[in-house]
């Protein structure tokens, strides 16, 4: 017994030296490389306690508190407002922060970098391989086979985003006398909305959740629930795996089960054979049959669906429910913006294809919410080589900085947005008039850049302006009905959404008032 215990006694000391000495090693290697190319080491923000997580917990503190993008901001400006490129040591490895749209460039555009194993891992219980998950061939195949789909005009359908407008506006009764409703918050409303469109759009069949009356059977539910577990997995890093528990697993499997049925059924009738009777169904677009002429396989055909699902519907109802935010909040705008819509369409629906061309002013509110809040808050990349970023690096910053292999990079896109040299004084207000003469470049990325950058932008961008005008020509005030302290409360799951929800309560413009 006691020779067994000194013997692994002694492995685990040789294991310990051996990861010292090896890491040395490769820091002195690294030190040696990066002088060589010119480099010099940003600030680094180090932890304040033993184990080397404090940061770590922190942020994850912040996030839980509705502030992580914020938080960002705070450590960053710390160190100096003008530092926009930081290394932080966490436990036993390190990452680069860096808000500067010259280093996002390269990120984004360099073959030197892709997303990070911890992205994939993340959610591959959910997604499994696909466009989100995957890096090198297997996403070429991916990016190859759903492209072109987005290219097609018919994927923009206002008769099945009328539809379940309508039912929208079901849960919204307005009293007969005053015209107005009662007290809503419309952001889980959207979020149905967007997961009944975008379930119709992608399988051809919708979820109808915006009908059901149970909550707990909600397919969105599943949805938001497992997304819980995947930021948790992500916020964790290389120690995802610690997150991996039997409910997350239940939530997987509702999903996959439903994506399954709809596949399994796709493939036994397929699309050739389907109805031409739009009214069924078989005359409109949907993904699903679009992929079942490129692939039989159903496992490739139920991860790319729910990639896209995953990928279009929470960032759509998350930036609906923003728009809607900013607007109660700021009357004038929503005056004008209504004033706009009704002078070009009156009362009936907008082209959906025209609307933006035709209302910039709606296409402004739109840039505003996706600056201020920043739907999608954080992105990164990591690096596949040995490399360099091209700013950040020494004490004035302006120096290059060497990204060892392996090294995740964070590009906190809020932090960028929020950064008063690029955007002005009034960086922290609502102020749609800003892009009247603002040409975004690097700095405003809020549907990722480069090779990978979002399928879905002009999806999206047209299905939130489609139902903000048909809103803005159904109601003619909105009124903010939020309690509390109004701060902006950014909620954290994977995408960024009112922490407050959007509570408001509408007027009819038909109703007397
Ligand atoms: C308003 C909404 C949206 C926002 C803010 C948004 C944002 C983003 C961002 C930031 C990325 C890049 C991720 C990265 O760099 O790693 C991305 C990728 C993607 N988005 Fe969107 N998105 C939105 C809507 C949509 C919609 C409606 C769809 C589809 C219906 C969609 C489909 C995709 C797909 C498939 C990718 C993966 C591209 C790839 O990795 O090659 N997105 N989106």
């Amino acid at each position: 017994m006691f020779r067994y215990s000194t013997g692994v006694f002694f492995l685990l000391a040789v294991l310990l030296a051996w990861t010292i000495v090896k890491s040395k090693l490769k820091k002195r290697r690294n030190k040696a490389k990066a002088a060589a190319l010119g480099c010099l080491p940003p600030p680094e923000l180090r932890s304040t306690n033993l184990i080397g997580n404090s940061i770590l917990r922190e942020s994850m503190k912040a996030t839980k508190e509705d502030r992580g993008p914020q938080y960002v901001v705070e450590k960053m400006d710390s160190v100096s407002p003008d530092c926009h490129t930081i290394k932080v040591p966490i436990i036993d490895y390190e990452i680069v922060v860096t808000r500067d749209p010259e280093n996002a460039k390269v990120l984004f555009s360099s073959p030197d970098f892709d997303i990070s194993h911890t992205r994939q891992l993340s959610w591959m219980p959910l997604l499994g391989k696909g466009i989100f998950t995957s890096r090198g061939d297997t996403w070429k195949h991916s990016r190859a086979l759903l492209r072109p789909q987005f290219a097609r005009e018919m994927i923009s359908d206002p008769q099945l985003e009328e539809h379940h407008l309508q039912n929208l506006w079901g849960k919204l009764p307005a009293d007969a006398a005053t015209g107005w409703t009662a007290t809503a918050d419309l952001a889980p409303l959207f979020f149905k909305f967007t997961l009944d469109t975008a379930t119709e759009f992608i399988f051809g069949t919708s979820t109808n959740s915006l009908q059901q009356s149970d909550e707990k059977k909600d397919l969105s539910s599943h949805f938001n629930a497992a997304k819980v577990w995947i930021d948790k997995r992500g916020a964790l890093a290389k120690f995802y795996w610690l997150m991996n528990s039997k409910e997350f697993k239940e939530h997987c499997a509702t999903i996959h089960k439903f994506a399954d049925g709809l596949v399994a059924d796709r493939l036994a009738h397929p699309p050739e054979k389907l109805s031409a009777d739009p009214e069924k169904g078989g005359g409109r677009f949907n993904l699903l049959n679009e992929l079942a002429k490129e692939t039989q396989d159903p496992r490739e055909l139920r991860n790319e669906t729910l990639h896209v699902l995953i990928a279009g519907r929470d960032t759509t109802g998350c930036l609906l429910g923003w728009v809607m935010y900013f607007l109660a909040r700021h009357p004038a705008v929503f005056a004008k913006l209504r004033s706009l819509i009704l002078e070009r369409f009156g009362e009936h629906p907008a082209d959906f294809r025209t609307l933006n061309s035709q209302v910039p002013y709606l296409q402004w509110i739109i840039s505003e919410t996706l600056r201020v809040v920043t739907v999608i808050p954080l992105n990164e990349r990591i690096a596949l080589r040995d490399t360099v970023l091209p700013r950040g690096g020494g004490p004035d910053g302006k120096a290059r900085v060497f990204v060892p292999e392996g090294t995740q990079v964070l590009i906190p896109l809020y932090a960028m947005q929020h950064r008063k040299d690029l955007w002005g004084d009034d960086v922290e207000e609502f102020r749609p008039e800003r892009w009247e003469s603002h040409r975004p470049g690097w700095e405003f990325i809020p549907f990722g850049a480069g090779a990978r950058k979002c399928l879905g932008q002009q999806f999206g961008r047209q299905e939130v302006s489609y139902v903000i005008s048909r809103f803005c020509q159904k109601y003619d005030r909105i009124e903010n009905m939020e309690q509390g302290d109004g701060r902006v409360r950014l909620h954290h799951a994977i995408e960024n959404r009112s922490g407050t929800g959007v509570q408001v309560r509408l007027h009819e413009a038909k109703a007397a008032s």
